[in-house]
């Protein structure tokens, strides 16, 4: 992929394309609520339905202000900047009716249509990054789309190959980031032995480390790294992947000057002495690593896709369509407002490195 490098003009707000997510789920308020809320600092485009969002806006709030356009209109002029008295909306047309809380199959594909759009929108220039708000993986399965989440479609998508999750939130206390990446994505348990592989982590290990640098300003990451079995293989009785790949994946990756240490177990890896320094915790596979990432900062961490040519940035939770079923104003937008902002930072480090 190759992306145009947005320029920001002085008295511009630097602008982040924002995709609603399942239209049946709490995506749509709350990115509506979050890009009203940090207009001032940033222009974030909404991509989604223009008139469902915005019905959904003058139920939010009859304040709040919409200006939609059509996806061709911006292909053709560009993205127009107003001021920050109104949200911009890309319409991407649903193709039914949305009922809050229920699930159809029918707008699986609007959905993937508004990645779509938002990456085209970077490839062209038009956003610096893109915040995603929370889908539902099974809706756009059952419209017919192979799909396991967001950070693969990112990856195939923009031709990055091996890309990296990794979730960050502020620690109780101390209020320093806590980062979890993931070796592994949405991968059925039963497979992730077999997907770690030496290279792999290789791959992995290298992103983390370059991303961390160039993306979050870290001069020299500092990585824990998980085991994978029960007290990191208790010396090979109990599981030999730490001794046959993980050991010697560290081990290379250090030979490369990267700061990677362990396997540790990851049962007691998670207190304080041992997360004090380190930058980022790799966990070998999703649930080893990301309930103690939400137990610790749930409403207010950001999932951000490492390795990909492009920022994209998403919250913590899933579409929570109980509350959406209950009407709007139930879901908490703590963790969208932070990837935007957690976004806009890496956009401004982004730019300062090109300088
Ligand atoms: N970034 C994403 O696109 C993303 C992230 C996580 C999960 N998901 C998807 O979401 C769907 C539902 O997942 P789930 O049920 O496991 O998790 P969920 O996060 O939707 O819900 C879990 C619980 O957390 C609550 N919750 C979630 N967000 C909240 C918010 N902003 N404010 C207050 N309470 C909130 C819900 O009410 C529910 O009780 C799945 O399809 C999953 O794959 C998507
Ligand atoms: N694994 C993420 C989480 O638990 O928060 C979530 O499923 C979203 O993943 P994508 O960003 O790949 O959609």
């Amino acid at each position: 992929m190759s992306a145009t490098s947005p320029q920001r003009r002085p008295g511009v707000r630097p602008a982040i394309a924002v995709t609603i997510g399942e239209p049946a789920g709490i995506g749509p308020e709350i990115s509506i609520r979050a890009a009203w809320a940090r207009r001032h600092e940033v222009n974030c485009v909404l991509l989604g339905d223009a008139a469902f969002l915005a019905m959904t806006a003058a139920e939010i709030d009859p304040a709040i202000r919409l200006s939609s356009l059509s996806l061709m209109a911006v292909r053709n002029g560009g993205l127009p900047h107003f001021g920050a008295d109104r949200i911009s909306v890309i319409d991407v047309p649903l193709d039914a009716h949305v009922v809050p809380g229920r699930l159809d199959k029918e707008n699986g594909r609007a959905v993937l249509a508004t990645l779509d759009a938002a990456i085209e929108g970077v490839q062209a220039g038009w956003f610096e990054a893109v915040v995603t708000a929370p889908l539902q993986k099974s809706t756009i399965n059952d419209a017919g789309v192979k799909f396991s989440g967001h950070t693969e479609y990112f990856a195939e998508k923009t031709g990055a190959g091996q890309v990296v999750m990794m979730l960050a939130g502020p620690q109780a206390g101390s209020g320093d980031a806590l980062r979890v990446a993931l070796a592994t994505t949405h991968l059925p348990l039963k497979q992730v032995s077999a997907a770690l592989t030496l290279d792999g982590l290789a791959r992995v290990l290298d992103i983390i480390d370059a991303d961390l640098r160039h993306k979050f300003g870290i001069a020299r990451p500092r990585i824990l790294v998980c085991g994978l079995n029960p007290h990191a293989g208790e010396g090979g009785y109990l599981g030999r992947e730490e001794i046959d790949t993980i050991t010697p994946a560290i081990a290379a990756a250090q030979a490369r000057g990267i700061d990677a240490a362990g396997p540790y177990p990851a049962d007691t890896l998670f207190q304080p002495k041992y997360l004090q320094g380190a930058d980022c915790v790799l966990a070998m596979y999703h649930d080893q690593g990301l309930p103690v990432l939400k137990y610790a900062t749930f409403g207010h961490g950001v999932n951000i896709t490492l390795g990909l040519p492009l920022i994209r940035t998403s919250v913590d939770h899933g579409t929570a369509l109980d509350l959406a079923a209950q009407g709007l104003g139930q879901a908490d937008c703590g963790s969208m407002e932070q990837a935007i902002s957690a976004a806009l930072a890496m956009a401004n480090n982004s730019l300062d490195n090109k300088k």
